[in-house]
């Protein structure tokens, strides 16, 4: 008998990243050397059609086993689900993440976790009250490059950290002064709670918490927020400016996303235009290099050293060749690092990740909301509400 801790997912919607991510989880976890851990794909609901469901599984190579579900309502009642992933557009996390918390399920939620923090905070009440586990999906935080850059941090490998700079942008700017995505798609359309901000700004500001904010030790010091916030047509944020300052640790975040130029314009992989973060400290720094949602390669370099001090580290994300689906390079995007913390918070009882706490998503979520207020954005009611409506239109109206 396997004495791996196995968990039963259920993926709620049946998008792009759903796609993404159930692909990964369906890979061998020993590609990864995990061995602890494993998961199954038990369901997949989409709100649209049970057919739609059923596609979903087969272009997934799913087990037959998978239910395939019509409406998310059905999807959250399964009692042999342990788990749901929320992969919707932003604008429903909270409903989707509530109608799952209500009917007694786990949860890993999509970032940008809600639309506001008070959303935020009703999605962590629930789930405290109702003792389940509960994370904001942000999968770069689990990547072994993410770790092990915060342990060399609180390490002091680079001194005291005074500054992080991190850029996550997008050229997708056309001649005509439009951007690339239709004004319904979910990057620039205010009723999905579209804009750089939610969607890739929270990225930037990833990797400035992560180090300014999850390293501090003891009672942690919240910063002071200042924006520039540019607005595209739609009314959605087009390219958003954050200054982060914590005076009690002498320290200063920078974090920028824009969807008019890109943070890696020459391609994904390529380190030529230089670190998407910086970490400096007083003995040195730590630069990361691609998008900063799925960095590949960082840089250690020690103030006054050799040039054999200046460390270049290549992370590569693992594949499994024997799943089908990808051509030959195999499968394996990297989200499958987040399921299998989701899965040891599961077996171990913990409600919470240390990795991602619910603190840390809300305290983000206060920040972004700060950078909504000083930029004048904001999204309709239906979906800003902190209001639970099982009967939303947003968990599909039924
Ligand atoms: N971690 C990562 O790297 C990434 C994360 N994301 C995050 O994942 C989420 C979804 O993004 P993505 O998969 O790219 O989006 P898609 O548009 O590809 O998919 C979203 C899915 O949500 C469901 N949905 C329900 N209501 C609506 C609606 N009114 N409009 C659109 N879709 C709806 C649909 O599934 P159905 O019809 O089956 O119900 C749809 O397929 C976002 O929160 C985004 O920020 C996105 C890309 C990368
Ligand atoms: O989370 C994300 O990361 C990758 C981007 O392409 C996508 O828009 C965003 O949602």
């Amino acid at each position: 008998m396997s004495s791996k801790y196995t968990v039963r997912w259920g993926i709620l919607a049946t998008g792009g990243i759903a796609t993404t991510f159930t692909k990964d989880l369906l890979t061998n976890p020993a590609i990864r050397d995990v061995h602890d851990v494993q998961h199954v794909l038990a369901a997949a609901a989409s709100s649209s059609s049970k057919s739609r469901a059923e596609a979903f599984i087969k272009d997934v190579s799913g087990p037959s086993t998978a239910k395939a579900y019509g409406s998310y309502h059905e999807l959250v009642q399964d009692p042999d689900v342990d788990i749901i992933y929320v992969a919707t557009p932003h604008s429903h996390h909270f409903q989707n993440t509530m109608l799952a918390l209500e009917h007694g399920k786990n949860v890993l939620c999509e970032k940008a976790f809600t639309v506001n923090a008070e959303q935020a905070k009703k999605l962590v009440e629930t789930a405290r009250a109702k003792k389940l586990f509960l994370m904001e999906a942000v999968w770069t935080r689990c990547f072994p490059m993410s770790i092990k850059i915060r342990e060399m941090v609180k390490e002091g490998v680079i001194g005291k950290v005074h500054r992080v700079t991190a850029d996550l942008s997008f050229a997708s700017a056309k001649d005509d002064g439009s951007l690339d995505f239709p004004d319904s798609h979910r990057m620039v359309n205010v009723d999905l709670a579209g804009g750089a901000l939610l969607d890739l700004g929270i990225y930037s500001l990833t990797w400035v918490y992560q180090i300014l904010y999850h390293c501090q030790e003891g009672k942690k010091e919240r910063p002071k927020v200042q924006a520039a916030v540019q607005k595209y047509k739609t009314g959605a944020d087009e390219m958003t400016s954050i200054l982060l300052n914590w005076p009690g640790h002498q320290s200063q975040g920078i974090a920028t996303t824009s969807l008019r130029v890109a943070t890696t314009p020459d391609g994904e992989g390529s380190p030529a235009a230089g670190p998407a973060a910086r970490i400096q400290g007083t003995k040195g720094e730590i630069q990361v290099f691609g998008p900063l949602y799925r960095p590949q390669q960082y840089r250690v370099i020690i103030v006054g050293g050799k040039k054999g001090q200046v460390e270049d580290v290549h992370c590569p994300i693992p594949t499994d060749k024997e799943r089908p689906g990808n051509g030959s390079g195999g499968v394996g995007h990297g989200m499958f690092w987040e399921a299998d913390e989701a899965a040891r918070c599961l077996r171990d009882g913990k409600l919470e990740s240390d990795i991602l706490n619910w603190d840390e998503s809300i305290v983000i979520m206060e920040a972004m909301d700060e950078v909504k207020k000083q930029g004048g954005l904001a999204y309709p009611e239906l979906i800003e509400t902190a209001v639970y409506d099982e009967k939303s239109p947003l968990n599909g109206g039924k």
